[in-house]
């Protein structure tokens, strides 16, 4: 499975332009393609992705259907324009607007009540792991984000320092955390973190990686078509 987390970058034309040459690039891709895009864009690539197999995502929900809650949008609403998938407990917003795994948690089970599959990101920051907390971590997070939860839920293993930084965890890191994590709950492991083209066929070699969840390099649909070439070529998904 590979997903594309365009993050907040592009303005609507731009963001259907990436969108729908996604879309003619992948559309028969064997591998699971999903895009998270900002709200605002969801209703047209929902369109957009009509008749393929692309999936539509969004990076975040809050956990209540509906109410007093400025600014928000809900696992309801995004069902209604055509979401099948959403990011949960990004580091990113753990980071900058303070979501807590309870939090994380709620937001979870209201995706998984609307019929909408959870990635759950987890990982472990550079002090972390240079303090060999990696996994005391990042089983506390699966712990409390998936507290009284059975369904399926992906997981996508993102360590803090390799986001965005051209740092990307070795295979061994990343096999023990992935290991880690299946051990906790049998599920879909993928990794994120400087994932491009050039890295994609490599990381796709490791054993116990189901695919990846893609920042910068899914600004591109040239590149993002390159890294899921690469992995079904390297998993034999045909
Ligand atoms: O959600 C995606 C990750 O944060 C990875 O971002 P990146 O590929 O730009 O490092």
């Amino acid at each position: 499975m590979i997903v594309a987390n365009w993050k907040m970058h592009f303005d609507y034309k731009k963001a259907l332009e990436v969108g729908c040459a996604i879309k003619s690039k992948l559309s028969d891709a064997k591998a699971e393609i999903a895009v998270c895009a900002p709200f605002v864009y969801l209703k047209d690539l929902s369109e957009c992705f009509k008749n393929s197999n692309i999936k539509l995502g969004a990076q975040n929900l809050y956990f209540e259907d509906e109410g007093a809650y400025t600014g928000e949008v809900s696992a309801m609403m995004l069902k209604s324009v055509g979401c099948q998938i959403v990011i949960v407990g990004h580091s990113e917003r753990r980071q900058l607007f303070g979501e807590d795994d309870n939090m994380i948690n709620k937001k979870i089970k209201s995706a998984i009540k609307h019929n909408i599959t959870p990635i759950l990101c987890v990982g472990e920051s550079l002090s972390q792991r240079q303090n060999n907390e990696t996994f005391t971590i990042i089983e506390n997070q699966l712990a409390k984000d998936l507290l009284d939860i059975k369904e399926t839920v992906i997981i996508a293993y993102e360590p803090i320092w390799a986001i965005g930084s051209g740092k990307v965890a070795n295979s061994e890191q990343i096999f023990e955390v992935h290991e880690f994590i299946k051990k906790f709950i049998d599920t879909k492991v993928l990794y994120g973190g400087s994932v491009n083209a050039q890295n994609a066929g490599e990381l796709s070699k490791i054993q116990n990686v189901d695919g990846f969840l893609v920042g910068g390099a899914s600004l591109d649909a040239q590149k993002f078509y390159e890294i899921a070439l690469n992995f079904e070529k390297e998993k034999g998904v045909s």
